[in-house]
């Protein structure tokens, strides 16, 4: 028990134990840091009565206090540092024992085999460490585009989040996509100025493009010590003390914290007293408190305004996001993490301090939300949980609301990456896995029962009419989903043989729990299975993770672009359907027109006229909305979704005894007519460019884009560099990574978002059906 009893004073301690399920506790013989570099494998029992009186501080590790808990990801654009920054982070929280190195492929978070491999994350893991007596769960997100829904899907459950800059790129464009969607989930955010020691590295411009580029107001709580070559450390404006990191210090650890002094630092003491003043006028214009105190007690001196006031301040206005605080450092070299972490728990919000406004409808209820799930090979689907309200315990029941079922969860642990701590219950603000939910997928709502869903819904509904709000969806208050945005390529799979096909539909299966973003879809015409994903690469890891996760080779068709397409004119049909199945004659006559609507729409648009009685209408207004959008599934030019159209039926006649398959079937085939008939045009998808590259390398760059029917709407100057911005359809970019990189001899890197899918010019449109019909 003794060694339990070390687990109350200090998380950091918890790395030095070994408990196993049975509880008996085990000291590592050796010294710290005498063991196998990496995680530890660090678990222990929740079964009651083992851990005798030490449950109590037990519980204080596994069930912190929710005002010390902070939920936080850390997002950035590709390479810009966040698996580095976390992986000093978690040395620094004493969770690992060595550093690891994406360039070595070491790291934690990047655990999967093919993140090793490639030096991305892929997958956000979610790590959970102790920092100062806080609870941090921190989320590790993926930088490539290719992966938006994961950094989406993260965010959905952050209280704040750290979002990390190359210092000599500044705010670059993934950087731009992920800083919006953070806003649309008003997560409250610091910054972080990462390579600082890079060359290039300008703490001044990465602060401008901040403030231009994502429209925030920086609150500069540090400043460089030195740049590029020179970085050394930081100074801490609202403390005005010099961080200097030890040079012979290996890994960091040692730094000290001086202040900064007159006779010592003078004129480093005046830039920093200008930035401190700066600092507390901009927080005091964006904070009536602060403004009061210092325009008051403090007005003649701000130097005598304790820093914690401002911190106090800092903290406000960073959960009310109207500015944002900066820091900087270099992760790689070691410097500025520990103050990272600081101000991660200084400034960011705890989960109590966000206002989720379903919470009331649960009174104190449980209320989750699964936002991830993983497969593990020997204990099943694992789903990553929030618990927003009420308690989640292993060995019971919980009803998930999107999936309308009731399932049983066994197990809970505390995810460190692929080690996993058992623990005996997960309370309000906290993440954790759960074991045993098998119909649990991504983005739902999970809850204590359904009678206790039932209840959030008519506290929900009655809160909707006491406001005069519309009513809608509140028979089932689910935590808002994350969307899923539509794939833009796709290809067939198959399996190395026939009596293969179901392994590969498992796998595939499981893929998709895992990740939404994935659709699978069977050929009608082929019969083969066909992989949609969100790009190239996307597409090629699903390829490499069912080969090693699943034991299945096998072969992918050419990659595809996702076109779409749409109708320009309008064109009516009419169409009949006479079937006699046994002794049932199914009859239909339908007379419909399709027409092309102006403003966008995935789903056909269903209209009836006058003429359609109302009550056959109420009988077969379902079977006629699934005929129209089966039909619209499969374009008559390339097979591709039908969009913008609006299907307006003039008359419909049905023979009694006809069931409503035989309408679907019948008004699809005349939707499918009246598409033909139409002037139809191909959607392609188009995407934002950006192309960073040094000035000797542009006009090829630019040469190379007009031909791939690329538009240029901006070249800017970025230090060094030019970074042209611009539209330039998908078809023309597949592989556009290994021309680049011969173009311009591995000098450039650019980033690619679907912008919109816009109408093919003739001349292309011809080429493409030709190229197509040939079967090229
Ligand atoms: N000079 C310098 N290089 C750094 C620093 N931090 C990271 N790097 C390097 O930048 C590259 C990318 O680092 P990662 O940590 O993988 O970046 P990431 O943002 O996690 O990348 P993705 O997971 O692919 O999105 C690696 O080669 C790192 O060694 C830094 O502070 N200074």
């Amino acid at each position: 028990m003794s060694n339990l009893r070390i687990l109350s004073l200090s998380q950091k301690r918890i790395s030095n134990l070994r408990i196993n399920n049975a509880c008996c506790c085990e000291i590592p013989a050796g010294p710290r840091g005498s063991g196998p570099p990496g995680p530890l494998r660090t678990c222990y029992s929740s079964q009651a009565g083992l851990v005798g009186n030490d449950v109590k501080s037990l519980h204080a590790i596994i069930n912190p206090p929710v005002a010390k808990i902070r939920n936080i990801g850390i997002m950035a654009h590709i390479d810009a540092g966040k698996t580095t920054t976390t992986e000093r982070i978690l040395y620094y929280s004493g969770y690992t024992r060595s550093l690891g190195d994406v360039d070595d492929g070491d790291t934690v978070t990047d655990f999967m085999a093919q993140e090793r491999e490639r030096g991305i994350t892929i997958q956000s893991a979610a790590v959970t460490f102790d920092w100062k007596g806080h609870r941090v769960n921190l989320i590790d997100t993926p930088g490539h585009v290719d992966f938006t829904l994961e950094v989406e899907r993260c965010l959905r459950v952050l209280d704040g989040a750290v979002a990390v800059f190359d210092a000599s790129a500044g705010v670059e464009a993934q950087s731009l996509t992920v800083w919006r969607q953070a806003d649309k989930h008003r997560v409250p955010r610091i910054c972080f100025l990462n390579k600082m020691d890079k060359t290039g590295a300008s703490f001044k411009y990465a602060v401008g493009s901040i403030r231009e580029k994502l429209n925030a107001r920086p609150l500069l709580l540090q400043l460089p010590i030195g740049e590029a070559k020179t970085f050394r450390g930081v100074v801490d404006v609202v403390r005005k003390e010099k961080l200097l990191w030890n040079p012979s210090s290996a890994d960091g650890r040692d730094f000290e914290r001086k202040p900064l002094l007159e006779t010592s630092d003078p004129e480093l003491l005046r830039e920093t007293t200008a930035a401190r003043n700066a600092l507390i006028e901009q927080v005091a214009d964006l904070d009536d408190e602060f403004a009061g105190l210092v325009l008051g007690e403090f007005s003649e001196d701000f130097d005598l305004l304790p820093a914690e006031k401002l911190q106090t301040a800092i903290h406000r206005v960073t959960l009310a996001q109207t500015a944002v605080p900066v820091l900087c450092g270099s992760a790689l070299r070691n410097k500025g993490i520990q103050p990272l972490v600081d101000a991660v728990t200084m400034y960011l919000p705890s989960p109590e301090e966000r206002n989720y406004e379903f919470l009331r409808w649960y009174e104190g209820d449980l209320c989750a939300l699964a936002f991830k799930v993983l497969h593990d090979k020997h204990r099943g689907p694992l789903v990553l949980v929030r618990v927003y309200s009420g308690t989640l315990k292993p060995q019971s029941a919980v009803h998930n609301i999107s999936g309308n079922c009731t399932e049983r969860i066994s197990r809970l642990l505390l995810p460190f990456a692929d080690q996993h701590i058992e623990i005996p219950a997960l309370t309000a603000g906290n993440i954790a896995l759960t074991v045993g939910l098998k119909q649990t997928a991504t983005g739902d709502t999970i809850v204590s029962s359904k009678s206790s869903a039932l209840a959030a819904a008519r506290r929900a509904e009655r809160e909707r009419e006491g406001q005069h709000r519309p009513a809608g969806g509140a028979e089932r208050p689910l935590l808002a989903g994350v969307e899923i945005p539509e794939p833009v390529f796709f290809c067939t799979i198959e399996p190395p043989s026939v009596a293969r096909q179901p392994d590969l539909d498992h796998a595939l299966q499981c893929l998709q729990r895992e990740d939404p973003s994935l659709k699978v879809r069977l050929d009608p015409e082929s019969g083969q299975t066909v992989l949609c994903g969100m790009g190239e690469l996307h597409i090629e890891i699903i390829h490499d993770r069912i080969r090693r996760e699943y034991g299945l080779e096998t072969f992918l068709g050419p990659l595809q672009v996702a076109y779409r397409e749409t109708i320009v004119s309008a064109a009516r049909a009419t169409d009949t359907l006479d079937k006699t199945v046994g002794d049932r004659r199914h009859l239909v006559t339908v007379e419909l027109e399709a027409q092309p609507v102006g403003t966008s729409s995935a789903a056909p648009v269903a209209r009836f006229s006058e003429s359609v009685s109302k009550d056959l209408l109420r009988a077969s207004q379902e079977a006629i909305e699934n005929g129209l959008h089966s039909a619209c599934l499969q374009g008559p030019l390339l097979g591709s979704p039908v969009q913008d159209v609006a299907i307006t039926v003039h008359s419909l006649t049905v023979h009694p005894g006809t069931s409503t398959t035989m309408i679907s079937a019948c008004v699809s085939r005349c939707v499918q007519k009246a598409l033909k008939k139409a002037d139809k045009q191909i959607l392609e998808p188009l995407m934002k460019l950006e192309v960073t590259v040094t000035g000797d390398y542009l006009s090829p760059v630019l040469a190379d884009l007009a031909q791939r029917r690329g538009s240029i709407q901006e070249i800017q100057t970025r230090q060094d560099n030019r970074v042209v911005i611009g539209f330039v359809p998908l078809a023309e970019v597949m592989g556009y990574s290994t021309v680049l990189r011969t173009l311009t001899s591995g000098s450039a890197s650019f980033a690619l978002e679907l912008s919109s899918y816009q109408a093919m010019n003739p001349q292309d449109q011809s080429a493409l059906l030709s190229r197509k019909s040939g079967g090229l």
